[in-house]
C-alpha cells in the first residue's frame, strides 16, 4: 500500500490549470517516448544489487569507489538488457535523452562516465574507418574500458601549450611517449586511476624534431589480464573532490612508452611509415571531441535543473513557516513571492535549456554531416555557439541549483536532500570541457570578428546576424516577447561594439593587440554573455514578471511533476512524489552509523576523562 501523499500536495495537484501528462509528452517528443522512457526506467531500476544498503554518504573514499564500480557492471548490464531490440537508435536515444536514469544509482556519478562520453565520442571522431571499427567493436562490447587524457597537471586550458610528447621513430616505426616534466603529466581524466585501461592521449607529435601539434593517440596503459600498469607508465588516484568522488579521476606519467604507428588516431591527420606527415585540412579539428561533450552538456544541464526545482518546489509547497498574515496560521513556504521568484526561473530555464539543446545538437548534427563531406564553413560558428552555450547554461545552472538548495533552509543542507550533490555536479561543468571565462571569450572572438564583417557591409550567419541589424537606439520598448528579445538584441549590439571600441582605445594608446584584448576582456566576456536592459524599462518588466509569478504560482507543482522524476532518480528526502519530507528525513537521519549505539566510545575514551579533568 502505498504511503499517504501529503494533504498539500494533493492540493496542489488539484489546483493545477493544465494536462501534466500532455507536457511530459512534450518534453519526451512524444506520448510513445515516454512510454519508451518510462519502460526502459522500469526494467532497470527493477534490477538487484543496484542500490546502497548503507548511504554512500557513509562509505569511505576507497569504499565509495568500490561501490561505484560494482553498481556500474550492474548498471551497464541491466542496461545492455533492458535495450529493446525493436526501437530504432534514435528511439533509444530519445528514451535516454531526458532520462537521470544514472542519477538513481550513482549520486556522483560512474566511473564509467568518462568511456561513454568522451572515449567512444573521441574514437567516433577522430579514428579512421579501420580504426573506427576495431576500437568500436571492443569499446561498445565493454572489452576494454577508455578514458579521454588532455588535462595536464601543468596544463588545462592552453592545449598548445601541452607537454606530453609523442615521438616518430621510424626505424620501428611506433611513437614514444613521454612526460619530460611533473607539469606534464596527464591529471584529471575520470576513470583513470583505477578503473578503464586505455585513453585517448591529447600529446605533443614531433617527427624528425619537427612540431606537428597536438594529436590524438589511443594508448593501453593497464594489462587486459591482471590490470598491472604497463612498464613505462606512472599511476594514481588525485584525490578527493567537491563532488565526482566515485568518477575516479586520475594521474598518469609516461616514461618513453612505446606505442605502434597505428596507435595514432588518423582521421584528421596523418602519419605514414616513412614519417611523413599529412596535415589536418584544419588543426581544430582535433578538438572536435570537446565540441561533441559542450553540445550534450546543454541538454545535461537542462535535466539536473529540472531534477534540483522538483525538489525545491515541492518541499516548497509541504513546508509550512512563519506568518504572511497575523491569525492566518502558517502558510507554505511557495506562498512567498521571494520563494517563487527564486524557484520559478529554474523552471523555465530548465524549459529553455531543453529547447537549446534540441537547436543546438541539430546545428552539431548538421555541421559534423557537412565536415564529413570536407565542407568546414559553419565549423568556426559551432564552436563559438558550442562554448557560449556551455558556458551559460552551466554557470545558470550551477547559481540556479544553488539556490534551490538555499531556498530549503536547513534541509536542503543535508546531504540526504541530494542538493549538494546536484550542485557539486553541475558547477564541475563549469570547468570541465572548457573553463567558462575561457570559453566565453572564444565567443568574444567571434562576435568582434562578426562586428568587423558587419560594419564592411558583410552578410553575417544566422546566429550573428544582429550585429548587422540597424537597429535604431530609439528603439521603442514594448513588453511583448518580441519587444523584449529586439531590446536585448540592441543591448547585445551596444555590448560587442563597447568591447570593440575599448580594444581600438587601447591600440591608438600604444598597446599592441594582444593587450588592448586582454584590458578589454572583462567587457568582451560581457559581450558573449546576457545583459540588462535600461532603467526604465525594468519597472515595466518588473510588473509583468511579478505578474506572472502569480499566475504560475498555482501550476508550479504542476510544472515539476511534468519532468517525470520518479523517487529514485530524484533521490531526496525533500523532493519524493508523497511529500513525506519529515518521515524520510528521520527515516535517512537513522541510517547514520552514528546511530548504532546511544552513547559512542568517544564518551568513555576522551570525554569523560577530559570532563573529569583526567586528560
Ligand atoms: C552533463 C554531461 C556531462 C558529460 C560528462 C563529462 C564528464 C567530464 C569530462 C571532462 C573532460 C574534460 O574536461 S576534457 C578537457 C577539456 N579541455 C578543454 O576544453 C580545453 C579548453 N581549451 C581549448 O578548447 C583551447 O585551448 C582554446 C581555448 C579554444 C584555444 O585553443 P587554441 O589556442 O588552439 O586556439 P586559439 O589560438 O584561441 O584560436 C585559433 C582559432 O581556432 C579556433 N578554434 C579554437 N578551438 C576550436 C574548436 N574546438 N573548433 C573550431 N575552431 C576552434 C578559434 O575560434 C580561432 O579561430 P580564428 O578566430 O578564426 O583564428
Ligand atoms: C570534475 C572534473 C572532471 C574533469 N575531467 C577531465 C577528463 O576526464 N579529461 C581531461 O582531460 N580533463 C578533465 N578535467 C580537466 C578540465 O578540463 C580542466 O580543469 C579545465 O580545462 C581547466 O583547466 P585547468 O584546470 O588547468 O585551469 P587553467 O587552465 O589553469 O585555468 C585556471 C584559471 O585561469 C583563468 N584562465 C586560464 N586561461 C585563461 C584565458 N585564456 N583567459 C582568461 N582567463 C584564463 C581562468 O579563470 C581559469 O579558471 C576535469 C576537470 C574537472 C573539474
Amino acid at each position: 500500500m502505498s504511503a499517504k501523499v501529503n494533504d498539500d500536495l494533493l492540493t496542489e495537484r488539484r489546483k493545477c490549470e493544465f494536462n501534466v501528462e500532455e507536457l511530459t509528452n512534450y518534453l519526451d517528443g512524444g506520448a510513445q517516448a515516454t512510454q519508451n522512457r518510462r519502460k526502459l526506467e522500469d526494467k532497470v531500476l527493477s534490477t538487484k544489487g543496484l542500490f546502497d544498503e548503507v548511504p554512500e554518504e557513509y562509505l569511505s573514499h576507497k569504499e565509495k569507489y568500490e561501490n561505484a564500480v560494482r553498481k556500474a557492471v550492474v548498471y551497464y548490464k541491466a542496461m545492455k538488457e533492458a535495450e529493446d531490440p525493436n526501437q530504432t537508435e534514435q528511439e533509444r536515444a530519445n528514451a535516454t535523452y531526458r532520462s537521470l536514469l544514472h542519477a538513481a544509482v550513482f549520486k556522483d556519478n560512474s566511473p564509467f562516465s568518462l568511456h561513454l562520453a568522451m572515449f567512444i565520442p573521441a574514437i567516433l571522431g577522430q579514428a579512421d574507418e579501420e580504426q573506427k571499427k576495431y576500437w568500436m567493436k571492443r569499446a561498445s562490447k565493454m572489452e576494454i574500458i577508455g578514458t579521454y587524457a588532455q588535462t595536464e597537471l601543468g596544463h588545462g586550458t592552453f592545449i598548445r601549450g601541452l607537454e606530453t610528447t609523442a615521438t616518430y621513430d621510424p626505424k620501428t616505426e611506433e611513437f614514444v611517449l613521454h612526460s619530460p616534466t611533473l607539469t606534464a603529466y596527464k591529471w584529471w581524466p575520470g576513470s583513470l586511476a583505477h578503473t578503464a585501461n586505455y585513453c585517448v592521449v591529447m600529446a605533443h607529435l614531433y617527427i624528425n624534431g619537427k612540431s606537428c601539434g597536438i594529436q590524438p593517440f589511443i594508448v593501453q596503459f593497464r594489462d587486459e589480464e591482471t590490470h598491472q600498469p604497463l612498464p613505462g607508465i606512472k599511476l594514481g588516484e588525485i584525490g578527493a573532490k567537491l563532488g565526482f568522488n566515485t568518477v575516479n579521476n586520475g594521474f598518469l606519467g609516461f616514461d618513453q612508452h612505446r606505442i605502434p604507428r597505428n596507435r595514432m588516431l588518423m582521421k584528421n591527420a596523418q602519419v605514414l611509415k616513412d614519417g611523413t606527415f599529412k596535415r589536418s585540412p584544419n588543426s581544430k579539428l582535433t578538438y572536435g571531441t570537446m565540441v561533441y561533450v559542450r553540445v550534450v552538456i546543454v541538454n545535461g544541464m537542462a535535466n539536473q535543473l529540472a531534477r534540483a526545482v522538483t525538489i525545491a518546489v515541492r518541499y516548497s509547497a509541504v513546508r509550512r513557516q512563519s506568518e504572511l498574515k497575523p491569525d492566518a496560521g502558517e502558510p507554505q513556504i511557495l506562498d512567498y513571492v521571494t520563494q517563487q521568484h527564486k524557484l520559478f526561473i529554474g523552471i523555465a530555464s530548465s524549459h529553455a535549456f531543453t529547447l537549446t539543446a534540441k537547436w543546438l545538437t541539430r546545428m552539431y548534427q548538421k555541421v559534423t554531416a557537412d565536415l564529413e563531406k570536407g565542407n568546414l564553413d559553419e565549423l568556426p560558428e559551432l564552436h563559438a555557439i558550442a562554448c557560449c552555450l556551455k558556458a551559460v547554461t552551466t554557470t545558470d545552472t550551477s547559481v540556479l541549483v544553488e539556490r534551490s538548495r538555499t531556498s530549503c533552509g536547513g534541509h536542503g543542507y543535508m546531504l540526504s536532500s541530494n542538493l549538494p550533490q546536484i550542485y557539486g555536479l553541475v558547477t564541475a561543468a563549469c570547468t570541465y570541457e572548457g573553463e567558462n571565462t575561457v570559453l566565453m571569450l572564444q565567443t568574444a572572438r567571434s562576435l568582434v570578428k562578426a562586428l568587423e564583417q558587419a560594419q564592411s557591409g558583410k552578410r553575417l550567419s544566422p546566429t550573428m546576424s544582429y550585429l548587422s541589424e540597424k537597429v535604431s537606439s530609439r528603439l521603442k520598448w514594448d513588453n511583448s516577447i518580441d519587444g523584449i528579445v529586439k531590446g536585448f538584441r540592441r543591448v547585445a549590439y551596444g555590448k560587442v561594439e563597447s568591447a570593440m571600441r575599448s580594444m581600438r582605445k587601447y591600440v591608438r594608446s600604444g598597446l599592441g593587440p594582444e593587450d588592448a584584448w586582454n584590458m578589454s576582456s572583462v567587457q568582451l566576456v560581457a559581450a558573449s554573455e546576457y545583459t540588462s536592459i535600461s532603467e526604465a524599462d525594468i519597472r515595466q518588466l518588473q510588473d509583468t514578471y511579478e505578474d506572472l509569478l502569480g499566475k504560475i504560482r498555482p501550476n508550479a507543482v504542476g510544472l515539476v511533476d511534468a519532468f517525470d522524476f520518479r523517487d529514485q532518480i530524484l533521490n531526496s528526502t525533500l523532493g519524493a512524489y508523497d511529500g513525506r519530507v519529515y518521515e524520510r528525513l528521520m527515516e535517512e537521519a537513522l541510517k547514520s552509523p552514528l546511530n548504532a549505539e546511544p552513547v559512542n566510545q568517544s564518551f568513555h575514551k576522551y570525554l569523560k576523562p577530559f570532563m573529569q579533568g583526567k586528560l
